[in-house]
């Protein structure tokens, strides 16, 4: 027996709450991108008709949803969150810049914006970390805009801004951002990602984009075949989730851009929610050695002093569930949430279980998306839109959605398998309560046996600064060893001990409450119909066909 009660965590009060500012949404995804990336090109150029009118149509919506929420948030106000006093209309930025972003609804500074757009207006290069959903976006892509502007940039320059992001629907997002950023600039803007015809972009390139967003092994691609791509005036380098980039299967790609990329003259900028002791070995190699380093090296850590790696705003819990009861827990929760219309985000460790379990909740009428590493790109952009634009639904993930995507107003993340690191679990909780004020609740599976990551999690996200030296698993492994000389009796107790400090150190503050109670009502219904628990039928694991009738010649072979 383990010693914690198959329970979930109560899902929210019904009544529907957006609980983002109104600048929050800063991304809409007015449509999902057309396939000519050279947006700011492809905007002088003009529209036809009807993308016009259905751009006019979608954009009209967008503002609606976000006058309704201005409205609840109390317009351009600046909230307890993670808002500082500084204003954007007090950055020594163009007013191209400063338009569009009065358009977007931003008022105030976040704190990883106040901090790091100074010195990266001034050439330096800078490493920056701060929590998901504060902005960092924003942040980087600023004065990255704001230094092409002010060179004067155009078409024939080629690339000046490289920003590199891990997944395509990252990458294709910070490009919409951009988008909004420079709607009233001359610069270029465009994306290259896998998955997407080479040729098309290869003439996109060649017409000259600004700022290119990619991921890294298109943009490598590229940078091999594409001769007309123009990249030896790169002004800027910015690499988005930088620890993630810089992990082992981008690793070598990564070696082989820096190799081809100007170095002389050029800017590099890391941002990441979690810092690594790789991205630190890695900078090294970005930025150069001491003596060879150009530029001032800045370091922005904006929650160094902080204990906690995750959001206020974010209540966090775990189930423990036997593994036989996992779906059931997760049936049963989805189901109140669809009834509730609420957002949630159920992450799982591989494409083909998101598969099986998309399959398996769609045709038991429990309607979700789906999103993972074996769609095809048009379907898994596609369905990153729909959940996006989407006031409430279902979303089954790998890690493939857990890096920087900024759904609005997700309610609750769900992680049916753990994560094998902890930085993914801060990845995953991190798509919901994000930006200024925003709330959302996290909550993660368990097995009994795989109680003690709770440990391990309590160490790295809520113990001190942030490092990360080994995986989880490691971890874990190491846990066990160590109490191996234990008794399982012990083990537990002193599990059952630790564990009241972990759920308190993990904002609990609503512990687990709703008790399913899945057994009671299913012996309820099976008593009201006086079925005799399902032995009638007599189906069992060795009896795959059922009790067998006097007349009935079957015969069994048992192997
Ligand atoms: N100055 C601001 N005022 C209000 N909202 C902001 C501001 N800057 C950014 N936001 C909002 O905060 C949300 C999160 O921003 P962003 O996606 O840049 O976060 P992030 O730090 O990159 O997160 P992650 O680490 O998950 O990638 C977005 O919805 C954005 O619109």
């Amino acid at each position: 027996m383990h010693p914690i009660k198959l329970c979930a965590r109560s899902p929210r009060p019904s009544s529907k709450k957006r609980k983002r500012p109104a600048a929050a949404a800063a991304t809409p995804p007015e449509s999902e991108p057309e396939p000519v990336h050279n947006t700011a090109a492809c905007n002088s150029e003009g529209e036809n008709n009807a993308t016009g009118k259905r751009r006019e149509h979608n954009n009209k919506k967008m503002k609606e949803k976000k006058s309704k929420r201005k409205k609840k948030q109390g317009e351009g106000k600046k909230g307890s969150g993670i808002l500082t006093d500084k204003l954007f209309s007090d950055l020594p930025i163009s007013d191209l810049t400063a338009n569009a972003i009065r358009d977007m609804n931003y008022t105030h500074l976040t704190e990883i914006q106040a901090r790091s757009i100074p010195p990266l207006m001034l050439g330096s290069d800078v490493m920056a970390s701060a929590k998901t959903g504060s902005g960092k976006t924003l942040a980087f892509l600023i004065p990255a805009i704001e230094l092409l502007c002010r060179l004067r940039f155009s078409p024939r320059n080629g690339t000046g801004v490289i920003v590199l992001c891990p997944t395509r629907e990252l990458a294709i997002q910070t490009h919409n951002v951009a988008k909004e950023l420079m709607r009233y600039h001359s610069q270029t803007l465009g994306y290259v990602i896998g998955g997407i015809d080479l040729r098309g972009e290869a003439e996109q390139l060649a017409k000259g984009i600004n700022v290119l967003v990619a991921t890294p092994g298109r943009l490598l691609d590229h940078m091999q075949k594409t001769k007309s791509f123009k990249y030896e005036c790169l002004k800027c380098l910015i690499i988005d989730e930088a620890d993630r980039i810089l992990e082992q299967n981008f690793e070598e790609q990564m070696k082989q851009i820096f190799k081809l990329l100007p170095r002389q003259g050029r800017q590099t900028v890391l941002f990441s929610a979690t810092q690594t002791e790789k991205v630190e070995d890695f900078a090294k190699l970005t930025f150069g050695s001491k003596e060879e380093r150009q530029r001032t090296l800045v370091y922005v850590g904006v929650d160094d002093h902080e204990s906690k790696a995750t959001v206020e705003g974010l209540k966090q819990g775990y189930c423990v569930i036997p593994s036989e009861r996992r779906f059931l827990v997760l049936y049963a929760f989805l189901k109140k949430a669809l009834s509730e219309k609420t957002k949630v985000m159920v992450f799982f460790s591989s494409c083909n279980s998101v598969k099986f379990h998309a399959q398996l909740l769609n045709f038991i009428q429990i309607e979700c998306y789906d999103i993972h590493g074996q769609l095809k790109q048009h379907q898994r952009t596609s369905t990153f839109f729909k959940f996006h634009k989407a006031e409430h639904g279902i979303l089954l993930c790998t890690n493939v959605a857990a890096r920087g995507l900024d759904i609005p107003d997700v309610d609750y993340i769900v992680q049916y398998d753990p994560p094998d690191e902890t930085k993914d679990y801060i990845h995953r909780v991190g798509r919901t309560a994000r930006g200024d004020n925003g709330k959302g609740s996290a909550i993660l599976f368990l097995l009994p046996k795989e109680l003690q990551l709770l440990i391990h999690l309590k160490e790295k996200i809520v113990g001190g600064n942030y490092i990360l030296n080994r995986s989880a698993k490691e971890a874990y492994k190491s846990y066990l060893l160590a109490y191996k000389s234990h008794s399982m009796k012990d083990i537990f107790a002193i599990h059952q001990l630790d564990l009241t400090s972990v759920a308190a150190s993990f904002c609990f503050s609503e512990p687990p409450k709703v008790n399913l109670d899945l057994e009671s009502s299913a012996s309820k219904h099976r008593k009201k119909r006086n079925v005799n628990t399902g032995r009638s039928h007599g189906i069992g694991p060795s009896n795959p066909y059922g009790r067998k009738g006097s007349d009935d010649r079957r015969q069994f072979a048992r192997f």
